[in-house]
């Protein structure tokens, strides 16, 4: 009998992409990997990604987020995910600023921007080798060469390597259709030089200010947005100058705006988070969980 039945979630989205909020504060459950399949698996629970609300491990803080992807596996930053567990927090006790706790490390979160949207201050970004991580030396993660395969070599290489919580591989191309991210996806998350996987993007400079983006998603494939993503993106275009640290990154869901401060090095992230529906995790939704 799961642990899970009959907390409450809120199924919500950050710019279309999927997050599905399960509250389990006040309890000590923890929610397996095949739980969550099984949660993604259905239309009312489906989602990219899984944020499992805890009581607060740091005093001060709203509580901890354990973060799961669609296929289960447990990850240390969700940028849009992040946005919605904010905004639902902020709303519930009526204040415009908290801080949450992953993995990675705390994360202030404040009402920001437009009516609705939410800014999080993402922290510092690294880019040395290890830290990405990479499976070998690289001096220089602005450019990395990567070995790819004979139908895609020609089209897309070169990419810019960036952590920002979790490990992305930017791809700039002049076209983001140059190649077919679906398939093209999981031979490049999978590839030997990411040793703990990778987010991988397709993106397109249009502007010192501007920069549109797909992705395909360690551990949930293409998503219409992904906010570690955009914030990859924006830093490893001001590192490579190719915009300045103010930028809007264009995702298929929609627009976050990114700025990457100087003086602390932190990455600002701002947009919006949308609820869906509220419900109660019931036994059935369990009944073919591994
Ligand atoms: N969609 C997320 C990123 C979720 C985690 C990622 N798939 C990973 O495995 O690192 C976002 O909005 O940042």
């Amino acid at each position: 009998m799961s642990a899970l039945i009959d907390r409450p979630y809120a199924k919500m989205n950050g710019l279309g992409n999927e997050i599905l909020v399960v509250d389990l504060r006040g309890t000590s459950a923890r929610v397996t990997a095949g739980e969550a399949r099984a949660l993604s698996a259905r239309p009312d629970t489906r989602f990219d990604q899984l944020m499992a609300l805890h009581d607060p491990l740091t005093p001060g803080t709203a509580g901890f987020m354990r973060i799961l992807n669609a296929d289960g596996s447990e990850v240390s930053a969700c940028g849009n995910g992040t946005r919605c567990v904010a905004d639902l927090l902020m709303r519930e006790a009526g204040i415009d600023a908290l801080t949450l706790e992953t993995k990675a490390g705390l994360l202030v979160c404040s009402a920001g921007g437009a009516l609705g949207e939410v800014t999080v201050d993402m922290g510092a970004p690294r880019f040395g080798w290890a830290e990405i991580p990479l499976e070998e030396e690289f001096a220089d993660t602005r450019t990395i060469e990567l070995q790819i395969g004979p139908i895609d070599a020609p089209l897309i290489h070169s990419p810019s390597v960036a952590n920002v919580g979790n490990p992305h591989a930017i791809f700039w191309v002049d076209d983001l259709d140059v190649v077919d991210l679906a398939r093209a996806g999981p031979m490049l998350e999978n590839h030997p030089i990411f040793p703990e996987r990778a987010n991988i993007s397709l993106a397109k400079v249009t502007s010192p200010e501007a920069i549109t983006l797909k992705v395909w998603e360690r551990g949930a494939g293409l998503t219409l947005a992904c906010g570690t993503a955009a914030c990859a993106a924006a830093v490893s275009a001001a590192r490579t100058r190719r915009t300045g640290r103010d930028v809007t990154v264009t995702l298929p869901g929609g627009p976050l705006r990114i700025v990457w401060r100087e003086g602390d090095d932190h990455i600002l992230m701002t947009g919006p988070a949308e609820l869906e529906h509220r419900g109660r995790l019931t036994a059935e939704m369990f009944s073919e969980a591994a």
